[in-house]
């Protein structure tokens, strides 16, 4: 990955860890202390042995391990406040870029999903856990590693070469073991994800599925992908549980061996039996944060991978500047020479479209399928942004007008409809969490779905799933539009609005036409249905992405018609085959 591209990413992820730099000063005391204490055993061992033993003291024995008990306990209390400090760093950490990284996700994937905004908030989750893994406490005892391996070759220099030989093996072991274990691991947990959205895809269609009867077929797919997870997740396991073990038993190998050469210095007169028990111990501590380490990589190895996306995403997805806040708007909408590339593709989808409404009007948009119009819709709304050309609202581009503003000033029915979870009085008001209820019901009179709603046994107050859950197509629909018009927008856009609309519901959808042109704001209407375009004043044609008509409504219909009829007399008179 280029590093330039991650850098500011990379810059606000520090600066974050950064606000938490008084805790991990306190956390790096309390491990001074903790690790300090961790001399207890070892000094215990050479008391007991070289004085307690020879010299066949109680007392000293009795006072001793009231100190040790004593010193025990203060360790733990230690280890434990730093654990907690650590815990609290963390979920700072997490609440700080919670937000911006879920605002980054939804704005990416508003444009164009990618593998940074599918993970994100997983990603912010994994450098979270890592902060509060024993892992990083290991690398606050590392450095004492060092310290330990001079205290055992104070007792003789052959100790000392005997753990520092072993304690470099283990460090290259550990070295060996980032390296060998990064695919295995990134394999694996990018598998599991993939089953999972899958499963998610197939329980979210799981009507569609059955009626259908796709499910064998649906559920043979995700097998696949559960099998292919699960064969990573073992190979990862394998690679984990192998150095794992290595470690171990070496580090084992090595305290054994510690005793041995101890009992021979012993024997040879060069060697206290206290320093010999001391040294073994002092060893395994040294060894201690090497084996975590090991033990515990694959909790750093995907927080590395998740700390890279997140600093991908957060990149590619700057904060939002300071903008300076335009007066509202008029019903005023140009398009100059309009051109949208898709995102992800490389051909445009829509080129050079320009057209003028103005307060009061209506603009019906007619083409083929795959003519452009919901992608007009979606760079009229300031989704997708222009590859060439401008949007002005009121003669300011869209991008002049802060995005949650906008988003009241232009109200937008999607061709897909797609409700929340929560009552359907939220969902008109956007999910505010305490809906205007008078602005409710007048967006839902507008929008001709308040006789419908509160026939509802709960009415306004019916809990709706994310696919409409007990509501028809129709009432999906005419939800959709109250929500639209909610807040009261100058200019409306309606991709197909009357779909799945009976008679009635296309006279109501006509009828909030007429109320928003006469309260001088302006529609614009994405439609197959002629009887979606009774009220528009205008009309453009798009073909192939690009504008074959626009003009007053009446004038580009009978132009068609008598092109129409143009070439049908030509074809009958065989110029066109
Ligand atoms: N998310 C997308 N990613 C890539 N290409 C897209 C995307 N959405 C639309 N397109 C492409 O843009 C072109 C215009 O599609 P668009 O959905 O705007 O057509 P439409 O006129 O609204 O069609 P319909 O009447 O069927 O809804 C098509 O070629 C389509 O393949």
């Amino acid at each position: 990955m280029n590093q330039a591209l991650l850098q500011a990413g990379q810059e606000e992820l520090r600066a974050a860890r950064r606000e938490s730099r008084g805790l991990y000063w306190a956390v790096g005391l309390f491990s001074f202390f903790a690790n300090l204490l961790m001399l207890t055993g070892p000094l215990y061992m050479l008391q007991v042995y070289d004085r307690v033993l020879s010299g066949r003291s109680l007392e000293t024995l009795i006072a001793l391990s009231l100190l040790v008990a004593f010193l025990y306990g203060v360790m733990g209390i230690l280890d434990y406040a730093r654990g907690r400090v650590m815990a609290r760093a963390g979920a700072r950490f997490q609440a700080r870029l919670d937000r911006r990284v879920f605002d980054a996700v939804v704005h990416q994937s508003s444009r164009m999903p990618t593998q940074s905004s599918a993970s994100g908030l997983r990603d912010l989750e994994s450098v979270q856990q890592l902060m509060t893994s024993p892992v990083l406490m290991a690398a606050f005892d590392a450095p004492w590693t060092p310290v330990f391996l001079l205290g055992i070759s104070l007792f003789h220099p052959w100790l000392g070469i005997l753990a520092v030989v072993g304690g470099g093996f283990l460090v290259l072991v550990s070295i060996l073991n980032r390296f060998l274990s990064r695919q295995p691991i990134l394999k694996s947990s990018s598998a599991s994800h993939h089953a999972a959205l899958i499963g998610e895809q197939i329980r979210s269609e799981a009507e569609m599925v059955r009626a259908l009867g796709m499910q064998s077929a649906a559920n043979d797919r995700w097998q696949v992908a559960r099998d292919e997870a699960l064969l990573h997740q073992v190979a990862a396991s394998d690679t984990a549980g192998g150095f794992s073990a290595f470690t171990k038993s070496t580090r084992l190998l090595l305290q054994s061996a510690m005793l041995g050469l101890g009992a021979y210095l012993v024997l040879a007169n060069e060697l206290t039996p206290g320093a010999m028990i001391a040294g073994s111990i002092l060893l395994g501590r040294a060894l201690a944060p090497i084996e975590l380490a090991i033990g515990q990589w694959a909790v750093a190895q995907r927080a590395l991978k998740g700390w890279e996306s997140l600093s991908q995403l957060l990149s590619d997805v700057p904060p939002e500047g300071q903008r300076t806040e335009l007066p509202a708007p008029k019903a005023k909408l140009e398009a100059q020479q309009l051109t949208v590339v898709a995102p992800g593709e490389s051909q445009a989808a829509l080129r050079m479209i320009s057209f003028e409404l103005k307060p009061g009007q209506a603009l019906g948009v007619i083409g083929p399928s795959g003519s452009g119009k919901s992608t007009l819709a979606r760079a009229l709304t300031g989704v997708w942004r222009p590859a060439g050309g401008r949007v002005r609202l009121d003669g300011a581009t869209l991008d002049q007008y802060d995005p949650d503003k906008l988003g009241q000033y232009i109200g937008y029915l999607p061709q897909r409809v797609q409700l929340f979870e929560g009552t359907i009085a939220q969902n008109i008001a956007r999910l505010a969490a305490q809906p205007d209820p008078k602005k409710v019901v007048a967006a839902a009179k507008m929008a001709a779905a308040h006789d419908m709603i509160v026939k509802l046994p709960e009415g306004y107050d019916t809990i709706v799933s994310a696919n409409g859950g007990r509501l028809s197509g129709g009432q999906v629909q005419r939800i959709g539009l109250a929500r639209a018009m909610y807040s009261n927008p100058v200019i409306l856009v309606l991709d197909e609005p009357n779909s799945n609309l009976d008679n009635d519901g296309s006279n109501a959808l006509n009828e909030a036409i007429r109320t928003m042109k006469q309260a001088g704001n302006a529609v614009l209407i994405m439609a197959h249905r002629p009887a979606a375009i009774k009220e528009c004043d205008l009309l453009l044609v798009l073909d192939g992405g690009a504008r074959t008509a626009f003009g007053p409504r009446d004038e580009v219909l009978r132009d068609a018609v008598a092109n129409h009829k143009q070439i049908q007399q030509t074809k009958g008179q065989g110029g066109v085959q």
